[in-house]
Formats: structure tokens, C-alpha cells, sequence
């Protein structure tokens, strides 16, 4: 009897909310799911399902999706070119047909500054890069002032400077994980490439010995992660100078070797217990797409043998998605101009299905991507 009444009343509210396309807070909308589901548990007695399905279930995601097309962190166009080869593979429609609520930000626009080579530094497009990433933090800020959570996708990984310190901004003592082939904690002054895509954590982390000028550009940026609150998964290609910097900064890490060594499971709780050892941090993952293996993902401009395999990538995704605490993600270095156009699309539609299985659990298994299944 209760049972019915309550099912009657919370489908309507329901119904009635979608059809006159009411914008009820996440939280009516919540309740009422939850009471509909109990009412219908209540009906089939089952009180197994009901502590599973009532109890256990998350609440609905809200997603903001922003486009960071930002390339000039490193040599190549191609990275400007990921926001929209995602959006093409539907990635927001994935994420809601798995009950995500999505809202496209689009993409934001940045302005070139002419002639940016910081030259004691010897540094590329200091100015571009940090006007650049000065919009990205301020967006990702607002997104998640909205409530929601933020996925960022980049450009190359010179927008982490800008997503990370817009989530610290809103979110104090968040714990960052950083999957990537590479540390990119370079100075400008020991980079020897001068690319600003190998440095970003470099201006992040608190702790860091700040011996270099202040770069043009950047002035903006303050450190805002403990390195207690770094860890890295995937490393397998650190600078000489990234190694003592790791060293000396006590920052968590677990090489390809330490994956192949332990499994990815162990290595990933791991690294999560370091960073976030009472679970109460808002989890920041920062992919890059190189932490995959090359075969996996080719399109890529610094690719790195002996990756992540496709299986451990989705591990990743899972063992994040489970703490039901990672509020923004930042997709990044993927190039649909490198390797040829199919193999782009493959590489992309992997990062589809490593997308949606962080944010909500499940994906989306393309026919496509299943010789990559192990
Ligand atoms: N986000 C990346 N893919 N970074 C590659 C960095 C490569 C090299 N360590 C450098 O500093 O130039
Ligand atoms: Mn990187
Ligand atoms: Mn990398």
C-alpha cells in the first residue's frame, strides 16, 4: 500500500518535471529517483536489492565539458583539434545514455601573442601559454562552483597549469593523480626542450624551490598542491633533472615498471592512500593520453614505448570512479593529426570509453577498440 502511494507520487514528479522540462535542483530530482526506486523495492520485497540499489546507488553526475584547444605548450597544431574529434564521437551523449547530466561548455578561445619567446628563460609562448591557462582556471572554477564536475579537454599539457589551480581555488587540499608517460615537471631553466607542456607541475607544487625568474605570462599562478598530494602513475620517460626533483620532493610515483612489477590495482590504491589518506580530497586526474601504450594510442606527439595496456587504463578509470570523489579530469595530448586518420579515431574512441567509465562507471565497448581487450 505505502509502496504504490509513494511510486505514484514520486513518478509523477518525475514525469511531470521532464515534461514541462522543469529545472528541479539535482537534489529534488535525487530524492525523488530514490523514492521511486524504494517504492518499487518496497512492491517486490526484496530487501537484499533495496540496500544494493537504494542505498548503494550514486547520485546523478553533473558533467561541465570544456575545450581547452590549447597547442602552444609544444611544437604541433594538432592537439586543438581533440576537443572536437570527441565531441564528433558523441562523448556527451555517452556519458548522459550512462545518466550523466552534461552541459557542453565549448570551447574557449585564446589569443596569440606575437613574438612570445621568453628569452632568458628560453622558454616558447610563455605569454600565450599563461593568459591561456589563466581563462582555463577560471572556468574550471566556475563549472565547479555550478556543482558540477569538470572534464577539460586539451590541447597539450600545459592546461593543467590552468585546471588544476582552478580546482584549487574552489577546492582546497586536492589530491592530484597524474597518468603519463612523462613527470612534466621541468623548469624552464632545466627543460631542454622549452616546452611548456614538460613543465607544468613544476609551477604547481608547493614545496618546489622556485630558483627560476618569474615567467611572462604566468605571474598569475600560485603553487596550490602539497607534494604529499602528487602521485603519478605510467612514468616512463623523466628527464635527468625530473628525477631529483621527484627525489628530493618525496613524490609518489609508480613507473610502467612498478605496474608491470605489483599491477595496476595495487598501484593505483596505493598511490591513491598516499595522496588521500583519510578519503576525504577532491580527486584531481590529470590523463595524458601518451601513458598509454603506442599501439593503443599512436596519435600522440611525444609517444613513449611499453604504455599502459587497455585493460589497466580502464583499472585506472574504475578504481577513480569508485572513490566517487574526482571532480575534475583533464584529457590531454591527444593529436588527430598524427598517425592516419583511422587510427586517430581509435585512439579517441578508446579515450571515449576511458572518459565515460570515470565519470560513471560504465562505457561504451566500440566494436572498434575490442582487439585492444586483453
Ligand atoms: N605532456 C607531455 N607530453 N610532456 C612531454 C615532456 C617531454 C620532456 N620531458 C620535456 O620536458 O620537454
Ligand atoms: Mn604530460
Ligand atoms: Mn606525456
Amino acid at each position: 500500500m505505502i509502496g504504490i502511494s509513494l511510486e505514484t507520487l514520486s513518478r509523477i514528479l518525475l514525469r511531470t518535471s521532464r515534461q514541462l522540462d522543469l529545472k528541479l535542483s539535482p537534489a529534488v530530482l535525487f530524492a525523488a529517483e530514490r523514492l521511486w526506486r524504494l517504492s518499487r523495492l518496497l512492491k517486490s520485497g526484496d530487501k537484499r536489492k533495496f540496500r544494493y540499489k537504494v542505498l548503494r546507488r550514486p547520485p546523478t553526475q553533473n558533467i561541465g565539458i570544456i575545450g581547452a584547444p590549447l597547442v602552444h605548450g609544444q611544437p604541433h597544431q594538432g592537439p586543438g583539434a581533440a576537443p572536437d574529434l570527441l565531441r564528433g564521437l558523441r562523448l556527451a551523449d555517452v556519458l548522459r545514455s550512462k545518466g550523466a547530466n552534461v552541459k557542453d561548455y565549448g570551447n574557449l578561445e585564446f589569443k596569440v601573442v606575437p613574438n612570445d619567446f621568453a628569452v632568458v628563460l628560453g622558454c616558447y609562448n610563455a605569454r600565450t601559454v599563461g593568459n591561456a591557462n589563466k581563462q582555463i582556471s577560471q572556468k574550471v572554477a566556475h563549472i565547479l562552483k555550478n556543482g558540477e564536475s569538470v572534464l577539460v579537454l586539451g590541447g597539450d599539457h600545459s592546461v593543467g597549469l590552468g585546471s588544476v589551480s582552478g580546482h584549487a581555488s574552489i577546492r582546497e587540499n586536492l589530491a592530484l593523480l597524474w597518468v603519463d608517460a612523462h613527470a612534466d615537471i621541468n623548469t624552464p631553466l632545466t627543460s631542454t626542450s622549452g616546452n611548456l607542456h614538460g613543465m607544468p607541475l613544476s609551477f604547481l607544487v608547493k614545496e618546489f624551490p622556485h630558483l627560476s625568474p618569474p615567467v611572462p605570462g604566468l605571474e598569475w599562478c600560485k603553487p596550490c598542491v602539497s607534494s604529499r598530494n602528487i602521485a603519478y602513475i605510467g612514468l616512463r620517460s623523466i628527464d635527468f633533472r625530473e628525477k631529483s626533483f621527484l627525489r628530493t620532493l618525496g613524490i609518489c610515483n609508480f613507473t610502467m615498471e612498478d605496474i608491470r612489477e605489483l599491477g595496476i590495482d595495487t598501484a593505483v590504491t596505493n598511490a591513491l592512500d598516499r595522496i588521500d589518506p583519510e578519503g576525504n580530497r577532491s580527486i584531481h586526474l590529470s590523463f595524458d593520453v601518451d601513458a598509454l601504450d603506442p599501439q593503443i594510442i599512436p596519435s600522440t606527439g611525444t609517444p613513449v614505448p611499453n604504455g599502459l595496456d587497455f585493460r589497466e587504463a580502464l583499472r585506472i578509470a574504475r578504481i577513480v570512479h569508485n572513490t566517487r570523489r574526482m571532480s575534475v579530469m583533464d584529457v590531454v595530448e591527444l593529436n588527430p593529426l598524427l598517425s592516419t586518420p583511422s587510427r586517430a579515431i581509435k585512439s579517441a574512441q578508446v579515450m571515449v570509453e576511458i572518459i565515460s567509465r570515470t565519470f560513471t562507471g560504465k562505457r561504451m565497448r566500440y566494436p572498434s577498440v575490442q582487439d585492444f581487450e586483453v
